[in-house]
């Protein structure tokens, strides 16, 4: 597959030194200052796919640029979804292709599955446990809370109906779902539900040990892309 790289950052690097080894090839790199290509300049002659990772306040634009190139596109930036619905009607009027996910590691994705299972089976119980979500990043994460952990909220939100919204603070009110958010040193992403009773504690938890996971779910997405229309996850990726 011809890739086109947009961000060329830690995932940038890592979905690039991943790609070779599964037969592909990067035909270009777009990225902030290190680069003086532009998603304009390529045609879907040149790329079959182009994988983007940048920052919440250029992903609309760079999604929005590779649908009216004809380009698919695999994004995995995260913080930019109050835009998701326009990118999603520009892939039905160009009849391109967009991939999304909040998280492209496999196994947080079976994070999601069990997370949603969970919060329906709390919620036969739900009297007497309470429930939050914790995300851990390095210190260089610029959105808060997390991409997963958004996912991760609205999992619950949709399955556990004692919770109602978010909150990115500890709960003001017991219809308030907590979403707490950690930035410390390197840590890559770590992402925890917890269901307290008086009685007891309940832990679904996931930490990732590198981006290797993240940028090989990048990969998957990316080869299964071509040829399709519409607007994607994970779900329809995995079977989920
Ligand atoms: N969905 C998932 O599985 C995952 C999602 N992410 C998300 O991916 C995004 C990137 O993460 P990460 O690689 O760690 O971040 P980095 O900051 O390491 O890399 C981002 C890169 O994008 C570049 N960039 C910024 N603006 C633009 C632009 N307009 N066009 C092209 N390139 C641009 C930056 O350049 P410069 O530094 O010069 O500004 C930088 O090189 C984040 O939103 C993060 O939350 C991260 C991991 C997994
Ligand atoms: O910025 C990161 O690093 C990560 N971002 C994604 C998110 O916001 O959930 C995915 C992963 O946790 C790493």
């Amino acid at each position: 597959m011809k890739i086109l790289l947009i961000g060329y950052g830690k995932m940038g690097q890592t979905i690039a030194g991943l790609a070779a080894g599964r037969g592909h090839e990067v035909v270009g790199i777009v990225d902030h200052q290190a680069s003086t290509q532009r998603i304009e300049d390529f045609t879907p002659a040149q790329v079959d796919v182009a994988i983007e990772f940048t920052h919440p306040e250029a992903a609309f634009a760079n999604v929005a640029a590779c649908l009216r190139q004809g380009l698919p596109v695999v994004c995995g930036s995260t913080g930019w979804l109050h835009h998701f619905e326009e990118a999603a009607q520009l892939a039905t009027d160009t009849h391109g292709a967009l991939f999304y996910a909040s998280n492209y590691s496999v196994g947080v994705n079976l994070f999601f599955h069990f997370n949603e299972y969970i919060a329906a089976k709390m919620n036969q119980f739900a009297a007497g446990y309470d429930v939050q979500v914790t995300e851990i990043h390095h210190t260089q994460k610029v959105d808060q809370p997390s991409g997963t952990a958004l996912t991760a909220a609205e999992g619950i939100l949709a399955n556990f109906p004692a919770k109602t919204s978010w909150r990115n603070a500890p709960a003001q009110a017991p219809y308030e779902l907590a979403v707490l958010s950690e930035r410390e040193g390197t840590v890559v992403g770590t992402h925890e539900v917890r269901y307290i009773s008086a009685a007891d504690t309940i832990e679904l938890r996931h930490e990732a040990h590198s981006r290797q996971g993240f940028a090989e779910g990048a990969l998957l997405a990316a080869e299964w892309l071509p040829g399709r229309h519409g607007v994607f996850g994970m779900k329809e990726l995995l079977g989920l």
